[in-house]
């Protein structure tokens, strides 16, 4: 063990175990954890070569090769339900959600158990569950990934042969994007418009067959094929697909909410959005993603830092660790912070998502619009943060940053598409504003708010200028946030209708505000998370030494949002200026405390060496001897001499020297 690393862990003011607990759900979870992610990273079939020294082809092959076995494995282990695939095939074998079954099981398993009547999932579930047939989820076309109401491949009804025929009319209507699609799969769910009679119904999933069970290739009228290299995702076939007048029967539409009856009569759903129910449990799903993968970057970069040695503080003094530079805390403390703060807000999102499809399967749809606005707003802040907070990490690392011995690059293209996948971010955020505006608006005609938007219904006067206040306090941080986002509701519903006033139609007023309107709607979520995250301390089980530490985390979390938005909370005087220096010196003050405990709040995220992937974020902190080992198995040191010297560095040197 590195000294440096243990004299950090001698000396923080808690035992990591009990985070650990609290982070997974107590012992015995924790336990089922370890179990299935040695399980997983002890197996000799899942080792391979470091996939960083493969081609995109060899890392397609060993991700399906190793996909095929994890699928096994899981059976004859009796793995199941997604906390248990987090843990034995995501975080385990795969150290990623890109593998060429991932949207198999993220989002074609999820939109037939969604979207399918009881007797479809007699006929498709099944055979899907068992792997028996491959799927993928067939939506984003080259054209629209955004605007889902602007897909351009066609589903249109014949009652005369009961089918629907599926068309991509133009180039703009290949699908483009589908994870899995490329190579892999043999079916997929296809979202398409629906046309009956001539009229269009919108975009419905349909389930389809577009290769051969017997030899694997595509089937009449179909053009499927990979989309090429991306900035991460090698493993994974992303693809595009074409259709020339593919005949499916009437019954592969999807139709536990929408149905077309045999005569091409159409019955509506309850909404027509939960027609999208599969991407709101995904994004739902990704704020767990997002707070994992800051939290591996965060990991490495911290326990580097502290094994690092850079500079001279002090004339003549040794080198000190980088991590006592404050600098240095404060590049990476507010998003070890932040890692925390959603890691609570995702165990939050992931309850609200079971709770609402508990009520929507009973019938009751009036939860939809603050799920969508919900899980839309926490998936862009956390990806953002996320992505913001990576690439943070990496440059905390210094030039070891760079390299992909750091683990840190893989974590970053891995996870990077989380903001711009499920929805792009400022899409999703101006959905969470629609909500925002519509519940604002009800709140001034006199209608009670509930739920996450009960705070709208007034916005909070504004205390007196120089009023002292304690800003290290959660509660007035909290009502800070709160204030923060009610005005900048207020603010923006006002600026739409100035806008409208003066003459602009409701889409471009929209348009026009929509800075002021993701503003708003980012201050909202914000709010939600520091709220989520002190009540996660109130609560009475969690173990003092425990709730000491994590409110530093929480102080720190919700003061350096402070900070880097002074602007929106002096704006109207809601904060002073003495408030803003105060929140400054609390910082300063709240990144000395955590110093002492920043290895072991790390190590509390408990990932194992096998899971970072990474030669700086070691538990046992000996990166240098590694780094020089891992450079080595680089197949350009294969040789001493590269064959490229001969064929091309030798001749030029030769002539070049002939020349002199
Ligand atoms: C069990 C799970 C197991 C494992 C999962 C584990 C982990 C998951 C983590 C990671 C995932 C891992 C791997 C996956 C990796 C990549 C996969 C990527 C897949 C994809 O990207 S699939 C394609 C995703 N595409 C999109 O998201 C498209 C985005 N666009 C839209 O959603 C909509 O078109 C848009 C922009 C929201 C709607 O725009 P518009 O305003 O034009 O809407 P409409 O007119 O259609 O709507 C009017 C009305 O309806 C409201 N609304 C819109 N969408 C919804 C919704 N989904 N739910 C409820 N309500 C909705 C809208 O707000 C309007 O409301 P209003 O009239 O204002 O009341
Ligand atoms: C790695 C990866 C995996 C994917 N996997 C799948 C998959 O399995 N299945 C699938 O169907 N799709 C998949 N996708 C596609 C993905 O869902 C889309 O790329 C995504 O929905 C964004 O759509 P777009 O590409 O059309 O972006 P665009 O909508 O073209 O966005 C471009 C820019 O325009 C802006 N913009 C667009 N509309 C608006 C608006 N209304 N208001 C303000 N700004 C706007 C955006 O903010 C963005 O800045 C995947 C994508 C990636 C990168």
């Amino acid at each position: 063990m590195n000294p440096d690393l243990k004299k950090e862990r001698d000396g923080a003011s808690f035992d990591p175990e009990k985070i650990v607990n609290l982070l997974y759900g107590g012992p015995d979870r924790v336990k089922r954890k370890r179990k299935l992610e040695s399980l997983a990273l002890n197996d000799p079939d899942f080792q391979h070569e470091d996939l960083n020294f493969m081609s995109r082809e060899q890392q397609y092959e060993t991700q399906l090769k190793k996909s095929i076995m994890v699928v096994q494995k899981q059976e004859k282990h009796g793995i199941m339900g997604p906390e248990d695939s987090a843990h034995y095939v995501y975080n385990g074998a795969f150290k990623a959600m890109a593998g060429p079954f991932g949207l198999h099981t993220s989002m074609f398993l999820p939109t037939l158990r969604g979207q399918a009547t009881d007797e479809q999932k007699d006929k498709w579930l099944k055979m899907a569950e068992n792997y028996a047939i491959i799927g993928t989820y067939a939506q984003t076309e080259m054209g629209h990934g955004t605007f889902l109401r602007g897909l351009e491949t066609t589903a249109t009804y014949d009652p005369h042969t009961q089918e629907f025929d599926l068309h991509t009319p133009t180039p703009t209507g290949t699908k483009w994007w589908p994870g899995c699609l490329g190579k892999t799969s043999n079916y997929c769910v296809l979202m398409a418009q629906l046309y009956i009679h001539g009229k269009s119904y919108g975009p419905h999933p349909f389930m389809v067959q577009i290769r051969s069970l017997e030899d694997h290739k595509p089937l009449p009228g179909v053009t499927v094929g990979d989309i090429g290299p991306k900035f991460g995702y090698a493993g994974n076939d992303n693809g595009f697909l074409r259709f020339d007048h593919v005949r499916i029967p009437r019954d592969n539409m999807l139709m536990k909410y929408s149905r077309v009856e045999p005569d091409g009569t159409y019955v509506k759903p309850p909404s027509s959005k939960l027609a999208y129910g599969t991407m709101v449990q995904v994004r739902s799903f990704i704020v767990s993603e997002a707070a994992e993968s800051l939290a591996k970057a965060v990991t490495i970069a911290t326990r580097y830092s502290c094994v690092r040695r850079q500079s001279e503080m002090k004339p003549g003094h040794p080198e000190p660790q980088v991590l006592d530079y404050v600098t240095q805390q404060y590049k990476l403390f507010p998003y070890l912070a932040a890692a925390y703060a959603f890691m609570f807000a995702a165990r939050a999102m992931v309850s609200v998502y079971f709770r609402s499809m508990e009520r929507i399967t009973r019938g009751d749809i009036t939860v939809l619009p603050e799920l969508h606005a919900l899980s839309s707003g926490l998936k862009s802040l956390s990806s953002w943060v996320m992505n913001a907070g990576i690439e943070e990490c990496r440059m905390a690392c210094g030039g070891h940053g760079y390299s992909h011995a750091s683990g840190i690059p893989s974590i970053y293209a891995e996870h990077t598409p989380a903001a711009t996948y499920e929805g792009e971010n400022t899409v999703l955020m101006l959905q969470t504003a629609r909500y925002l505006m519509k519940s604002y608006s009800q709140s001034v005609q006199g209608e009670k708010l509930a739920g996450s938007v009960a705070y709208l219904a007034g916005v909070q006067p504004v205390p007196v200028a120089g009023r002292t206040r304690d800003v290290l306090d959660l509660q007035v941080l909290i009502e800070a946030y709160q204030h923060r986002a009610a005005r900048l509701v207020h603010e923006a519903a006002l600026q739409l209708r100035k806008e409208q006033q003066a003459g602009k139609d409701q889409p471009d007023a929209w348009n026009a505000t929509s800075v002021d309107l993701v503003k708003a709607a980012t201050a909202h979520s914000q709010y939600f998370v520091v709220k989520n995250f002190a009540a996660r301390l109130a609560d009475p089980a969690v173990d003092s030494s425990v709730r000491a530490v994590l409110t530093s985390l929480c102080q720190l979390h919700a003061l350096h949002g402070v900070v880097n938005n002074s602007g929106d909370f002096l704006e109207d005087g809601y904060m002073t200026g003495t408030d803003i220096r105060q929140a400054r010196r609390h910082i300063n003050a709240l990144m000395a405390k955590l110093r002492p405990d920043a290895v072991a709040l790390v190590d509390a995220f408990d990932y194992p060496d096998g899971i970072l992937n990474s030669i700086l974020g070691r538990y046992d902190g000996n990166v240098y001897e590694h780094l020089l080992e891992w450079a080595k198995a680089s197949p350009l040191n294969k040789t001493d001499v590269h064959q490229s010297y001969h064929k091309y560095l030798k001749p030029f040197l030769q002539a070049n020297r002939a020349k002199l």
